[in-house]
């Protein structure tokens, strides 16, 4: 059986208005709710990312795997707290930080291996322990290696019904950006333009993945362009049918914007764009031949 892991930090925290226990160890946040709850002076945080639909959790107990999380953000107290700094001072007087919120976003698996951005916000007591708890959860984060933090996606934009572009911007860009991956975009001019951009042009040594916004004639394109990089990278002839090829070190993720998107649907277990992007941010991977 394994072993459950030591915790990291435990509180007595809010969750919409309600005292909840909440626990961190390297593998699992988890949140239950108190039988009885002494009230303090709750406050509803901001939120500031408004691009996609979130939903927010409660419950009795959840539990959010660490690996699934996708980013924490503090968030500011409504009233009182504006950006020109008054509000500082005037808490500062009276002693007080009014930054005691954040909130968590996770993976939520939906039917037909659907993922969703979840988010839950937690109110703490006072403002050090929510910096502990966003410090604690970002440096559990931080050590998962096998995140990618630089990707370089090609969009056809005449994939499908001519949508990419704009599944790419309304769909998975906001996703990279809270998850604080940071892109190379480039549209692709004509047929082979990625193809050929991977196998002569492209820095790849910047990059921990590629990211193919597009259907399978698109994959294919990516996937054709990065074998032939890397036998070129490795000093193997790709026209010699006697040299074994060398495999990429890059990672393709797939964002389904075409017709058919047969790879995807085989690889993730369904064609929403959404749900392709959260398994690229969590470094989800496969090997295929
Ligand atoms: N800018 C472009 N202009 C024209 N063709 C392009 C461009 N970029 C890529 N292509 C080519 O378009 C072809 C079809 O694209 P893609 O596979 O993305 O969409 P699809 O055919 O609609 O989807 P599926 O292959 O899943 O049915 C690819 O083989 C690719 O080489």
């Amino acid at each position: 059986m394994e072993r459950p892991s030591r915790l990291l930090l435990v509180s007595e925290l809010r969750v919409r208005n309600s005292a909840y226990d909440v626990s961190l160890s390297r593998s699992l946040l988890t949140w239950k709710r108190r039988t009885s709850s002494p009230v303090y002076h709750p406050f509803r945080p901001r939120f500031c990312v408004p691009s996609f639909p979130r939903r927010q959790a409660s419950g009795v107990c959840r539990s959010v795997s660490v690996s699934e999380i996708i980013s924490v953000r503090e968030e500011e107290e409504e009233n009182g707290c504006k950006d020109d700094g008054s509000w500082k001072k005037i808490n500062e007087r009276e002693g007080k930080d009014c930054r005691q919120a954040f909130t968590v976003l996770y993976v939520e698996r939906c039917q037909q291996h659907r993922w969703r951005c979840a988010e839950v916000s937690f109110t703490c007591p006072e403002a050090a322990l929510c910096q502990r708890w966003v410090t604690s959860i970002r440096e559990q984060l931080a050590a998962i290696t096998s995140r990618p933090k630089q990707l370089l996606v090609y969009i056809n934009p005449y994939s499908g019904k001519q949508h990419g572009k704009h599944i790419y911007e309304q769909k998975v860009a906001p996703l990279f950006a809270l998850a604080g991956v940071t892109t190379h975009v480039i549209v692709t001019e004509h047929a082979n333009y990625a193809r050929d951009h991977l196998r002569t042009e492209a820095e790849l040594k910047k990059f921990d993945g590629v990211v193919c916004v597009g259907g399978d004639g698109m994959f294919s394109e990516i996937i054709h362009g990065l074998i032939w990089r890397s036998q070129i990278d490795g000093g193997v002839d790709p026209n010699c049918a006697d040299e074994s090829l060398l495999p990429s070190s890059l990672r393709i993720g797939i964002i389904p914007a075409g017709s058919t998107d047969c790879i995807c649907f085989a690889t993730v277990g369904s064609n929403d764009p959404v749900t392709s992007a959260l398994h690229i941010i969590v470094g989800q991977s496969l090997h295929i031949n």
